[in-house]
């Protein structure tokens, strides 16, 4: 059955994954309404893909490196986080086990930022992605909270 809404996924870029402090996020150059707003690199899944294979793909053409794909950010639907337009993403906590990420494609600037809701809020974020970026803080809490 073909998916509802249009299938996006994100990748909440870690500095670990188990023990997180950072995020690295990527400013965007286009489409213009989107240029200047901060997003979680990504992209559309390809017919016939799966998201998480969709997902490393893409970080390799935007960025340049190999991920290792950690758990889910997960969303309040099937599809993960609702975006506007007939979209949804799924975000994955990654990590980069290969090369530097450089902002290759669709962005302008990226950015390691403090896991902190103050570092974080202080970003123009695409808007839908807000509450996204708070469950990625909540999860990298949680994380700290459960070390010995
Ligand atoms: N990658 C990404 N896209 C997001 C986020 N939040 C959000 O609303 N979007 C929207 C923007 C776009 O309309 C859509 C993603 O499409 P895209 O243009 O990045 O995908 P793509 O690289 O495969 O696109 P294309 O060049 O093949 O057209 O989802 C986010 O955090 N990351």
């Amino acid at each position: 059955m073909e998916p509802r809404l249009k299938q996006i996924v994100g990748a909440a870029i870690l500095d670990s994954l188990e023990s997180p402090t950072r995020l690295l996020a990527a400013r965007r150059s286009a489409p213009e309404q989107l240029a200047g707003m901060w997003e979680f690199p990504g992209g559309k899944v390809e017919p016939g893909e799966g998201c998480e294979d969709g997902l490393r793909r893409e970080i390799r053409e935007e960025l340049g490196v190999d991920v290792e794909l950690g758990t889910e950010v997960v969303g309040p639907l099937d599809q993960g986080w609702p975006l506007s337009g007939a979209a949804a993403m799924r975000v994955w906590n990654v990590r980069i086990i290969g090369g530097e990420p450089r902002p290759l494609e669709d962005h302008d600037e990226l950015r390691w930022v403090d896991l902190t809701p103050q570092e974080l809020t202080a970003l123009p974020w695409i808007p839908a992605d807000l509450p996204i970026v708070s469950a990625v803080v909540e999860a990298a809490r949680t994380a700290h909270s459960s070390l010995p």
